[in-house]
């Protein structure tokens, strides 16, 4: 392959890379760092290529032994610790230039909360020690000890120059100004990882993206290391994760696919291959899906954007059954039957939130409009358009039902997270809900939510909501870490998750699919040496059953702390609360007692039954179901 013009010198190169265009300009230039298409590029544009790794013919196996993951965050740190687990024999170091992000992973106090992680952490980050259990008929199996294979470090540079595969799983947000501001993504940290890769990384790496990234980005990252380094061999593949927030685990161990872009060259599929060794320690053959690269990444913002999609329409149509008295959880049940159509993502709420759905979406908007396509782009921006409106629709209803005043009354939001199950609040919908309640003036918005710690939620309110807007300074916001004294005189409840916590229904299974019950024992195994992931399932099933998390007897010491460790002291109040957090639904006859009259519950994510509230004397305001606000003027 004849190497791609240098930028260096051209016209290009003057360009600030922080605001430069990230996907093609109308021009039907591509590449983030923009190049025209190459003839020799149409092969890979245009050859569809897409096949198990079990029918590809093997190449030579490429030597892996040390894994290098730039990014420590949702993505990096669960991912490595997944493929760390899975094998053994790999080592893995996850860097990150947030040193305090780093320490976080390297001690008991994780910088996130993500159900399953940390089992699977202690056994690859801190070894484990040998220990035996019985499998079937009191048959033993002695498991060895481990040596600790998963890494955390802030030497960036040292690590990647370590490494025979070095995955990108850094964040790509939208960028907030320059040339597509609102819309592209902001390539600067990828840009910033790519050239300190391009420095160090040594000959025959294999560079992976893990991030989500723009359409022909693998170009950026090939140009760049040439550039630095012309006489490096190298191969770029494309890796996108579709783990979602509060399953990542489950997601990671048993994906729907995994899918490596790579180019059809040789060399390209030899490295998608050493890739899928790595996978392939635990997920099926048969999941391992291989592309060209440019349908990798493409697939990435596809996949996003049609699971929003569909969260949209869903939405559109609850508007519809609020008029004409058809409830919505019905109409998304007997459509999703048809298996054509499917159950999953057709929960209406208030609208989709989180770090990924909107800026996926824009990004995907901006290629199609850098390629022309007005139409195409139109028809995407609509998804967003209708997630904003579902919730200004939604406040609007509450504002209403409150006789149009808010002016004196104490408003409670029940979740700010962006979803169940999580910690993370990134483009909470709660959030959003906030901001347009302040504008009619509230004497109080109380916030509560049993995945997030208070003091963090206060940190976000103030950032984005200035300084004053919380009590403490004179404000009218107020968090709390106890459910019950959010909710008490309050004038309205805003239920803003769909966390169990405050169900009195069961749990929808038209939303993402959720792994709560016990798991099951796997034993008898199906091969004489259990799989590591059938260990983790036994374990998980005597630890729910036994109620020890260490029920095999496996986990080696933890990192100690130092004396009088802050966040020791925080994590024991935390492990009071959450317990009974997470196990303890709302006790709504308490809730309801205490409101102030009349009892409004607003039920934005459709969790509560209407007719057991009524029983209560609560007046439910639910989404895609006709309400008071319905019989009101
Ligand atoms: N959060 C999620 O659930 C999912 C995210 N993704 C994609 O994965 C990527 C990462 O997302 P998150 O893990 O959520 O982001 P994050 O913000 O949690 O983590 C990114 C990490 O990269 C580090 N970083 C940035 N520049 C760096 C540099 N030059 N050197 C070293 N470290 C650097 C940051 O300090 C941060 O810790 C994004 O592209 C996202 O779209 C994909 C699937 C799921
Ligand atoms: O690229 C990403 O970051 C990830 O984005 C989403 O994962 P995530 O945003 O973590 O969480 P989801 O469970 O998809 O929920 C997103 C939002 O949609 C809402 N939602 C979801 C499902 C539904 O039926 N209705 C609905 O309103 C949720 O409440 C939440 O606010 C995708 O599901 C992942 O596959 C993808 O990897």
């Amino acid at each position: 392959m004849p190497p791609p013009p240098s930028t260096v010198g051209s016209d290009d190169s003057l360009i600030d890379p922080s605001t430069a265009a990230t996907t093609p300009a109308p021009s039907l230039t591509f590449s983030p760092v923009l190049h025209p298409t190459k003839l020799h590029d149409l092969d890979n544009l245009t050859t569809p290529r897409i096949a198990s790794l079990e029918r590809t013919r093997p190449a030579p196996a490429f030597k892996v032994k040390n894994i290098c993951c730039v990014g420590a965050g949702y993505v990096g740190g669960p991912t490595a610790a997944v493929m760390a687990f899975q094998n053994p024999h790999l080592n893995i170091t996850v860097v990150d230039r947030d040193a305090q992000r780093i320490a976080a992973w390297q001690s008991k106090h994780l910088p996130l909360y993500e159900p399953g992680l940390y089992p699977i952490l202690r056994v690859a980050r801190d070894g484990s020690k040998a220990c035996t259990f019985c499998a079937e008929h009191r048959e033993e199996i002695a498991l060895s000890a481990r040596l600790p294979n998963l890494f955390f470090s802030t030497e960036v540079s040292r690590c990647i120059s370590e490494a025979d595969i070095v995955l990108i799983a850094i964040n790509t947000p939208t960028k907030a100004r320059g040339v597509g501001a609102g819309r592209a993504t902001d390539m600067t940290a990828m840009e910033a990882v790519t050239r300190e890769i391009a420095l160090h990384a040594k000959d025959g790496a294999i560079l992976v993206e893990k991030s989500t990234v723009p359409c022909r980005t693998a170009d950026l990252v090939s140009e760049t290391v040439r550039i630095h380094r012309p006489h490096l061999n190298f191969e770029v593949l494309s890796n996108p994760e579709f783990l979602a927030a509060g399953t990542a685990i489950t997601n990671l161990l048993e994906p729907d696919r995994v899918i490596i872009g790579s180019s059809d060259t040789p060399n390209g599929l030899r490295a998608a291959n050493a890739l899928a060794d790595v996978y392939a320690a635990w997920v099926p053959r048969s999941k391992i899906v291989t592309t060209n690269l440019w349908s990798s990444e493409l697939s990435k913002l596809v996949a996003n954007s049609m699971l929003a999609q569909r969260i949209s329409s869903i939405n559109s149509i609850s508007a519809i059954c609020e008029k004409v008295g058809a409830d919505i959880d019905d109409v998304s049940k007997s459509v999703g039957l048809d298996e054509r159509i499917g159950r999953k993502y057709l929960k209406a709420g208030i609208g989709f939130g989180g770090s990924c759905f909107k800026k996926d979406i824009l990004s995907l908007v901006y290629l199609a409009q850098s390629l022309g396509l007005e139409e195409v782009a139109d028809y995407w921006t609509q998804v967003l358009d209708i997630n904003d409106w579902q919730r200004i629709r939604f406040a609007k209803r509450i504002i209403k039902c409150l006789n149009g005043t808010l002016s004196m009354k104490k408003l409670t939001v029940l979740g700010y997270a962006f979803k169940e199950d999580t910690s993370d609040t990134r483009e909470s919908p709660a959030l959003e809900t906030i901001k347009q309640l302040l504008e009619d003036g509230p004497s109080e918005i109380a916030v509560y939510d049993p995945f997030c710690d208070p003091a963090f939620i206060r940190d976000e309110l103030r950032r984005f909501l200035g300084p004053d807007a919380l009590k403490e300074s004179g404000g009218p916001i107020e968090v709390y870490a106890d459910a019950y004294q959010a909710c008490a005189n309050s004038h309205a409840i805003i239920i803003t998750t769909d966390c169990d916590k405050f169900r009195n229904t069961p749990s929808s299974s038209t939303t993402a699919s959720k792994h709560k019950a016990i798991p099951e024992d796997p034993r008898p195994f199906t091969h004489i040496s259990p799989t590591e992931t059938e260990i983790l399932r036994l374990q998980t099933h005597l630890s729910s059953t036994l109620g020890s998390s260490n029920s095999l007897d496996r986990f080696a010491d933890e990192p100690a702390c130092e004396a009088g460790c802050e966040a020791c002291v925080a994590d024991l109040k935390k492990v009071e609360i959450q317990g009974r957090r997470q196990t303890e639904t709302l006790d709504w006859n308490r809730v309801a007692y205490h409101l102030q009259k009349p009892k409004w519950v607003f039920d934005g994510r459709g969790v509560l039954s209407v007719k057991e509230m009524a029983a209560l004397g609560v007046r439910v305001e639910g989404i895609g179901r006709v309400g008071w606000s319905g019989m009101l003027p």
